[in-house]
């Protein structure tokens, strides 16, 4: 479903990203774990667009997306989280949810179909929040959310893209621990739906554990390993590339 074949960012001499080979299939979770600065988040802009790579490309259902810009590529399917907050704080959670709906699905209505598209862009809003536990917290505003709940409302914001692959950059960062297991769940839920694929760095090993099929390992910007989690955690590189270093 996505591929990256030979990604490569580099500046002057030093590889941030480094001859990354991956492949996500439809359905599968691949959780992305590396210490600080391993170029996970580096990764994520070669994929989304944000940067341009200095070699190798990104594949989307076998077609070469490498030259396109983020929007194009979002509208393709590709979906993703940021690690800084993206969210309008002095509106409404279903404000903001609206308003990504609307931005995906272009001004192109006719005139007459006006009231009808925006019953539909609020129904779609209303079932993103459905889908991430916030239905509850509709008009409060964005700004006024706890942590977890700011996290939450991200994830609407990228189902209002309807992708089909979500990237998800360190979604458990801020949450406070009693609501690290809900997040989990909304994010489990998520998954597979119509074949939907997950690429999800995290910081936190169990929430990895937990959700992902298989594990990719960065290190210095290089794929150390890609596999099941059993096997990853066993691989005795890993194992040693990660000595006093937290993950
Ligand atoms: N625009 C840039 N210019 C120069 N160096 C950069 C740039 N962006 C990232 N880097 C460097 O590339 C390396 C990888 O950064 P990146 O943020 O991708 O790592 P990461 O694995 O996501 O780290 P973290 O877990 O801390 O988020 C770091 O050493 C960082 O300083």
């Amino acid at each position: 479903m996505l591929a990256t074949r030979g990604l490569t960012w580099r500046i002057g001499e030093v590889a941030i990203v480094d001859d990354v080979h991956l492949d996500l299939a439809p359905g599968e979770f691949l959780g992305v774990i590396g210490p600080n600065g391993a170029g996970k988040t580096s990764l994520f802009n070669l994929i989304t667009g944000l940067r341009r790579p200095t070699g190798g490309t990104v594949l989307l259902d076998g077609r070469d997306i490498g030259t396109l810009p983020p929007h194009r590529r979002a509208r393709l399917g590709l979906g993703r989280t940021f690690q800084a907050s993206s969210v309008f704080g002095s509106l409404s959670v279903r404000e903001n949810v609206r308003l990504a709906v609307q931005a995906y699905r272009g001004g192109s209505m006719k005139l007459w179909r006006r009231a009808a598209a925006d019953r539909e862009v609020v129904a779609a809003a209303d079932a993103a929040l459905d889908r991430v536990g916030l239905a509850h917290r509709d008009t409060a505003l964005a700004g006024t959310l706890a942590h977890g709940e700011k996290r939450k409302l991200e994830i609407a914001l990228l189902l209002a893209g309807e992708p089909r692959v979500m990237l998800l950059d360190e979604p458990m960062a801020g949450v406070s621990v009693e609501d690290v297991p809900e997040l989990v769940a909304v994010i489990k839920s998520l998954t597979g739906d119509n074949g939907r694929a997950v690429l999800m760095v995290e910081h936190h090993m169990d929430v990895i554990l937990e959700l992902a099929d298989r594990i990719a390992v960065m290190h210095h910007g290089a794929l150390l390993a890609c596999d099941t989690p059993e096997t990853v955690m066993a691989n005795a590189t890993v194992q040693e590339a990660y000595l006093g270093e937290a993950l």
